[in-house]
């Protein structure tokens, strides 16, 4: 059983899911390794090769719990977590890694607008969201366990960054 971990960039997705007790996917390591169309030459990044990244993930699937690592991890899961952080908390991470001020923005506005959140609901047969702002890597993971472990439901929706970054 594969459960997708995802997020915009820089929520907390890679240092969360290796507090966990489970196998994690790194879906970007995957798309890195070869399951690509080459350089995006708009998007300056790698074009996932989608259907590939499928294929490869159903033969990796077990009965064991496998966590799928990375930000369009939600389309190749039946269930998704979706981390949550605050736009002001996001911009300083995003700062520090380097990116470019239009990346920043971009990614800013995914979050604010719900975009990742919104596909998996889309894509995803149960979506259970946490808001990762002021809490710890263990407590985010806490709680991911939590959900997994079947001891506590996270419905979409709890989150509402609109006010804060456009307001
Ligand atoms: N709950 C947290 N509190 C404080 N810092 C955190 C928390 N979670 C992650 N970080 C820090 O934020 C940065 C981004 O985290 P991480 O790489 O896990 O994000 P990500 O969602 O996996 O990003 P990407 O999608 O780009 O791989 C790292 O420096 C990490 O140490």
């Amino acid at each position: 059983m594969q459960i997708a971990l995802t997020g915009t960039p820089g929520t907390g997705k890679t240092t969360v899911a290796h507090l966990l007790p489970y196998r994690v996917i790194d879906i970007n390591a995957l798309v890195r390794e070869g399951l690509n169309f080459g350089t995006d030459p708009k998007r300056g990044c790698l074009e996932a090769d989608m259907d590939g990244l499928a294929e490869r993930l159903v033969e990796m699937d077990s009965d064991q719990i496998s966590i799928l690592e990375g930000h369009f991890s939600h389309h190749f899961a039946q269930w998704s977590i979706v981390l949550r952080l605050a736009p002001r908390k996001l911009e300083s991470r995003l700062e520090e890694r380097g990116y470019s001020p239009e990346k920043i923005r971009e990614n800013l506005e995914a979050e604010a607008l719900d975009v990742i959140l919104v596909e998996a609901v889309e894509y995803c047969q149960r979506v259970d969201e946490i808001d990762a702002t002021g809490r710890t890597p263990q407590e985010v993971a806490d709680l991911v366990a939590k959900i997994i472990e079947g001891k506590l439901v996270m419905p979409p929706g709890q989150v509402d960054w609109l006010e804060e970054f456009f307001g």
